[in-house]
């Protein structure tokens, strides 16, 4: 490790569970039962509370099934909870807006569409003028690497890169809040941590609020402030550990800072309890 890096202590300490009034998104007791009243009722979410602050980049884990995506949509407003509610900024979240960007596994790009067209699709749907699309399209391209690629059509992509114009078009929009669904799980080990990096930096240029879906215990330790460990369905919160490698201070070096020790062990301690839910 360099010594001009600063990593803050791994405290061992797990965070309270439930949120603070002041928090910029919060969970109060929301809970989500799909077909609520039939017959094939399933429970997904029992009565969840969760608030984090502006700028936090809060990584969610837990075995599979257990309603981490249940929990994303309700803060996306693409899932009306069946008890509690979700806020931001005391705003109660009714539907979806402009101020939630939404990345999913798989780009879900538009093909007839070019680059900067997938890029612009939301800035020209909000009616911003000309200039200003033009200007966020440049912006964003270049902070994902992919303007020189603007006039290419989704299909001359890779995966990588796809990936990429899926971020730039959520961020084009200036969302305050990033919602990420396992962005990069269809991604080649070394492509994903490449886009770990740029996530990290685009995140840290524009202190944006991230909530980030990942099986990958790695990618959630290295890039979250706080990794939020959830239970087997009906999902729960089991753990809120916060996370210091986020906000190292200094050069950083993806290699080393995940081969370090206070990684390591905080990667494990993640992973025991998730292996104590029956896996990821
Ligand atoms: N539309 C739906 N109708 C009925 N049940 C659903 C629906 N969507 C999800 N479920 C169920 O709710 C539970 C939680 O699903 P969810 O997709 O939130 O889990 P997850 O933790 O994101 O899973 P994974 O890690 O496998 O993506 C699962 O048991 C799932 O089968």
């Amino acid at each position: 490790m360099p010594d001009h890096l600063v990593i803050p202590a791994v405290s061992g300490e797990a965070a309270p569970l439930a949120g603070a009034a002041s928090d910029f998104v919060r969970f109060d007791q929301v809970s989500v039962t799909y077909g609520a009243g039939t017959p094939q009722a399933t429970l997904a979410l029992t009565p969840t509370d969760l608030g984090f602050a502006r700028g936090d980049f809060v990584c969610i884990v837990g075995p599979s099934g257990c309603g981490k995506t249940t929990l994303m949509q309700t803060l996306a407003g693409f899932l009306k909870p069946t008890g509690g509610a979700v806020s931001v900024g005391d705003v109660p979240v009714t539907g979806p807006g402009p101020d939630r960007g939404v990345v999913f596994q798989h780009a879900a790009l538009f093909p007839w569409k070019t680059v900067a067209g997938n890029a612009g699709f939301g800035p020209a749907m909000r009616g911003l003028p000309r200039a200003e699309r033009r200007a966020r399209v440049e912006y964003w391209l270049n902070s994902v690497g992919l303007w020189e690629f603007r006039n290419r059509y989704p299909y001359q992509l890779s995966g990588g890169m796809q990936q990429r114009l899926a971020i730039a078009r959520a961020l084009a929009n200036e969302p305050d809040i990033l919602l990420m669904d396992e962005p990069f799980g269809a991604l080649d080990a070394l492509t994903r941590e490449k886009m770990q990096e740029e996530l990290h930096a685009v995140w840290k240029r524009r202190g944006m609020t991230v909530l980030f879906i990942t099986h990958s215990v790695d990618e959630a330790v290295y890039l979250g402030t706080e990794v939020v460990v959830m239970s087997q369905r009906p999902g729960c919160i089991l753990q809120r550990i916060p996370a210091p490698f986020a906000r190292l201070a200094g050069e950083r070096d993806i290699r080393r800072i995940k081969a370090g020790s206070d990684f390591v062990s905080l990667r494990e301690r993640v992973l025991s309890l998730i292996w104590g839910e029956g896996g990821g």
